[in-house]
């Protein structure tokens, strides 16, 4: 113990023999490791992971834990402390959207896939990892988010930064949020609505005071469209996660939605699929499973795409009620449905993780088009 003069260096030496399962390089190299203190038959240290909603979380302080006691003392006291920076690629010279970390694009081909429904899940379980998290509702065709936060009556204010206007977003559940609700009227003509969207979309990004932001994820409009094109030219995005449902007809569309994000002229990765109602499960038998629309289709699409999948969400009436009553259903924090939407926030910030490790940085799209 406290007579074999452990020191710093042996510490950072066996914490170099720990590997970040994903980035898949050692601690110590990828500067995750800081603080460390020895105190009598004791060290503390602090773990920096790249995302509060880190899925291995657990695992990496065993094997700090493992590492120390294999290698410099097996009775040291060991005090982890796991904390986050939430990693970004999109950092430099950007203008637009210059606090916010993650720019996430939600998608899906087909509408009425609970596209929107998983927006603001997946917001509010990343918040509930400790994440700073806003939601730009860019569905310009059926902006929901303020009905689902239950802000429909709410309206934005603007403070004067600058010499400029800028819209503040309204906090609902601890998640930033603003919508095309507020600035598009639902009922003007949609031959209006197009070149209006792309518009209120610059808008939105630009002139929000969004404050700083570890994830931003944009709500678009199902399909592929003028303002998924806005969206890549106006701001770099982290990423596109694609909704579907497992049934054919949305897979199809699913399919031409990723599709777009691919196509090398636009090149934003697709960090993974969510396949929602992947399943029925009646809330007094919450063991039976019913596929109601196929089985493991959005399984097999991100297979087939050789991409991840981020995970399933089942069709529980207690969703729509979430939704419809304006609290998010993974507000519930004790629920199945929390969890669901809990497992697969992680495996996207997961995604973002390894995506802002090894790809390139984001650019904007330019386009002559
Ligand atoms: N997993 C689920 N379980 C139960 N109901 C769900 C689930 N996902 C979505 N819903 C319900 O389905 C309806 C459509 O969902 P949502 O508005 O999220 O779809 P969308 O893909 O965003 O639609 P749009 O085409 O309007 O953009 C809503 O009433 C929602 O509450």
């Amino acid at each position: 113990m406290g007579e074999l003069r452990i020191n710093k260096e042996d510490i950072i030496r066996a914490l170099s023999t720990v590997e970040e399962p994903d980035l898949k390089k050692d601690l110590v190299t990828l500067n995750m490791i800081k603080d460390v203190e020895l105190g009598v038959g004791e060290v503390r240290f602090t773990v920096v992971l790249t995302t509060p909603a880190c899925p291995l979380k657990e695992l990496i302080r065993q094997r700090c834990e493992d590492a120390i006691h294999t290698l410099v003392d097996p009775e040291l006291r060991i005090v982890v402390n796991m904390t986050a920076d939430v990693t970004t690629t999109a950092f430099g010279n950007k203008t637009i959207l210059a606090s916010v970390k993650n720019v996430i694009a939600i998608a899906s081909g087909k509408g009425g896939v609970g596209k929107s429904t998983v927006t603001a899940n997946l917001a509010i379980a990343l918040k509930n990892a400790g994440a700073q998290v806003g939601i730009l509702d860019a569905d310009i065709y059926g902006p929901s988010i303020p009905v689902m936060f239950g802000a429909e009556d709410l309206q934005p204010t603007v403070t004067v930064i600058d010499g400029k206007n800028m819209i503040n977003p309204i906090l609902q559940y601890g998640i930033k949020m603003i919508s095309m609700g507020f600035l598009v009227p639902a009922d003007s003509p949609m031959v209006w609505r197009g070149p209006m969207a792309s518009q209120a979309l610059k808008q939105l990004m630009g002139d929000v005071n969004w404050g700083e932001l570890d994830y931003l994820l944009i709500d678009l409009p199902p399909g592929t469209g003028d303002v998924h094109l806005t969206l890549v030219q106006s701001a770099p995005v982290t990423g596109a996660v694609i909704v579907t449902t497992p049934q054919k007809v949305a897979l199809a569309d699913a399919k031409k939605g990723l599709q777009m994000f691919m196509q090398p002229q636009i090149n934003v990765p697709v960090l993974g699929i969510v396949e929602n109602m992947a399943y029925f499960t009646p809330a007094e038998l919450p063991e039976n499973r019913y596929y109601l629309f196929g089985k493991g289709g959005g399984k097999w699409l991100a297979e087939h795409y050789e991409l991840p999948f981020l995970g399933e969400i089942p069709l529980v009436q207690g969703i729509r009620e979430a939704g419809d009553e304006g609290r998010p259903a993974a507000t519930y924090t004790d629920s199945l449905t929390a969890l669901a939407f809990q497992k697969t926030a992680e495996a996207l910030a997961q995604q973002v993780a390894i995506r802002n490790a090894t790809l390139e940085k984001t650019k904007r799209v330019e386009m002559t088009v």
